[in-house]
C-alpha cells in the first residue's frame, strides 16, 4: 500500500509535470496559429509601399570620417567600392550571405581583391545561411574563409564559450576604412528595408579591425592569426563594444545600461526585436519616471512573427511609464541604434534582446559627440514621420485573443 507521504509529493510532481506539458502544448498551439496567420496576411498584404529615406551624414569625430547609411543600395556601393580598391587586406563577416544579386558581388568583390593579391579574410555564419547551397561560397583559394560552424567541438567542454552565432555585420580594409551596423548581405535589404550602417574613415577604423581580429585570433582558434595591429591613437570618443561568447564577455548590455542610467533628457531607441530583460526594461522605466522622454522605434510588423508577439507582451507596460511607442509602416525597420542626450550614440549589430546581449557575437560602435548624434536625431526624427504612435487606449481595445497570445508567449522571452 502507499503511504500518504509518498501520495503527496508524487502527486504534486504529477500536476507539476502535467501542467508544463499543458503550458508547452498552448504555447505550440498559439505558435502554430500565429505563424499560419501571418503567413496568409503576407500573401494577401499587396507589395508594401516603402519608407522615406533619411539620408546620409558624414562628419568628422576623433580625426575619422563618419559616415551613416539609411539606405542599402548606397551602402552596398562603397562597400563594394571600398573591397574593390583594397591595397593590402580585407575583413568580411557578416551573419546573413544571401545567394542572390547582392551577395554574388560581395563574393566576387572578394574573390577579385584575392586574386590580385590582397590578404583576404572572411567569417560568416552557418546557421544564418543553412538555407544558402553551400555551392554558392567558392571562394578563391586564397581566401581565408571561416564558417562559423552550427557545432562546435568544444560544446561539451564548455559549452557557453562554444555556442552564439556570428551576428556581426563587419567590413574592414586596408586598416583604413571600416563599415558595421544593421545591414547583412542580401538584395531584399538594398532597397525593401530600412537600416543603419556606420563607415569609419581614419584611426577609428582601427576599432573595428580589432573587432574582427579579436575572433578571428581567439586563442581557441586553431588557423593562421592576423598579424597584430597597433591602435594608431587611443581615443575614446569611437568606440567598438565586442560581445565575444568564446572569451565568455558581453558588454554591449552593460554599456547599454549604462548609457540609460546616465541619460536626463531623452532616450531615442530604434531596434528591429524588442524583447529586453529585466535590467533593460527597468532602467527606460526608470529614466521615463525621472522625466527622461523615452522613445521607441519598432517595427509594426517584422519578418518574424514570434519577435513581434514577444514584443507587443511589453507595450502596455511602455506605455502605462509613458514611453512613447512608434511603429514603424509599410516596411521592415531592422536598424540597431540609440541615441541619448544629443551626445551619446550607439549604431551596430545587436539587438534589444537576449540573443544579441547575452548569447550572439556582436558589434557595436559607441561614439560620443554631438554632431554624430544630431546625425542620428534627425535619422530617428525622419524615421518617427514614418511611424504611428500606439496609444494606450488603441492597445486596450486589441483583442482578448491577442492579449492571450502575448501572455501565453511570456516564458518564452529568455529565449529569443
Ligand atoms: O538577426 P538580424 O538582426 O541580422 O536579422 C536578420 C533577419 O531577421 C533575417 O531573417
Amino acid at each position: 500500500m502507499t503511504s500518504p507521504r509518498a501520495t503527496g509529493p508524487r502527486m504534486l510532481r504529477s500536476i507539476a509535470l502535467r501542467s508544463a506539458a499543458g503550458m508547452v502544448a498552448v504555447q505550440a498551439a498559439v505558435v502554430a496559429t500565429l505563424v499560419a496567420t501571418d503567413a496568409v496576411k503576407r500573401r494577401q498584404r499587396a507589395k508594401r509601399s516603402g519608407f522615406p529615406r533619411p539620408g546620409t551624414f558624414e562628419h568628422t569625430v576623433a580625426d575619422t570620417g563618419t559616415t551613416v547609411y539609411t539606405y542599402g543600395e548606397d551602402l552596398y556601393r562603397d562597400m563594394l567600392a571600398a573591397i574593390r580598391g583594397a591595397r593590402h587586406q580585407v575583413l568580411l563577416e557578416t551573419f546573413i550571405w544571401k545567394d542572390d544579386e547582392v551577395g554574388r558581388a560581395f563574393l566576387e568583390a572578394v574573390n577579385a581583391a584575392a586574386a590580385r593579391g590582397v590578404q583576404v579574410h572572411v567569417m560568416y555564419d552557418g546557421f544564418g545561411n543553412l538555407v544558402v547551397p553551400r555551392s554558392f561560397y567558392r571562394f578563391h583559394p586564397d581566401v581565408h574563409v571561416y564558417r562559423f560552424p552550427v557545432l562546435r567541438p568544444r560544446l561539451l567542454l564548455s559549452p557557453l564559450q562554444a555556442t552564439g552565432l556570428t551576428h556581426r555585420k563587419l567590413l574592414v580594409v586596408d586598416q583604413e576604412v571600416g563599415f558595421v551596423g544593421g545591414y547583412n548581405v542580401g538584395s531584399l535589404y538594398a532597397t525593401e528595408w530600412r537600416d543603419t550602417h556606420v563607415r569609419l574613415t581614419g584611426p577609428a577604423a582601427f576599432e573595428l579591425g580589432h573587432s574582427f581580429a579579436s575572433v578571428w585570433n581567439h586563442p581557441s582558434a586553431r588557423r593562421p592569426k592576423l598579424p597584430h595591429v597597433n591602435p594608431g591613437s587611443w581615443d575614446s570618443r569611437v568606440r567598438a563594444i565586442n560581445n565575444i561568447p568564446a572569451s565568455l564577455v558581453y558588454p554591449i548590455r552593460s554599456v547599454y545600461l549604462d548609457a540609460i542610467h546616465r541619460a536626463t533628457d531623452h532616450i531615442f531607441l530604434t531596434t528591429a526585436y524588442f524583447i529586453p530583460d529585466q535590467q533593460i526594461l527597468s532602467a527606460l522605466i526608470e529614466a521615463s519616471r525621472r522625466g527622461v522622454d523615452v522613445r521607441v522605434i519598432l517595427p509594426e510588423n517584422s519578418n518574424h512573427v514570434l519577435a513581434d508577439w514577444l514584443s507587443r507582451g511589453f507595450y502596455s507596460t511602455l506605455l502605462a511609464e509613458d514611453i512613447t511607442v512608434l511603429l514603424y509602416r509599410n516596411a521592415m525597420i531592422h536598424a540597431k541604434t540609440a541615441t541619448i542626450d544629443g551626445q551619446w550614440s550607439i549604431v551596430g549589430t545587436a539587438n534589444i534582446d537576449r540573443l544579441s546581449l547575452g548569447f550572439n557575437y556582436e558589434t557595436n560602435l559607441e561614439i560620443h559627440d554631438r554632431d554624430f548624434a544630431a546625425d542620428m536625431e534627425a535619422v530617428f526624427a525622419a524615421d518617427s514621420e514614418n511611424c504611428r504612435e500606439l496609444t494606450a487606449g488603441q492597445w486596450d481595445e486589441r483583442s482578448p485573443a491577442a492579449w492571450f497570445a502575448e501572455t501565453v508567449l511570456v516564458p518564452l522571452r529568455p529565449f529569443l
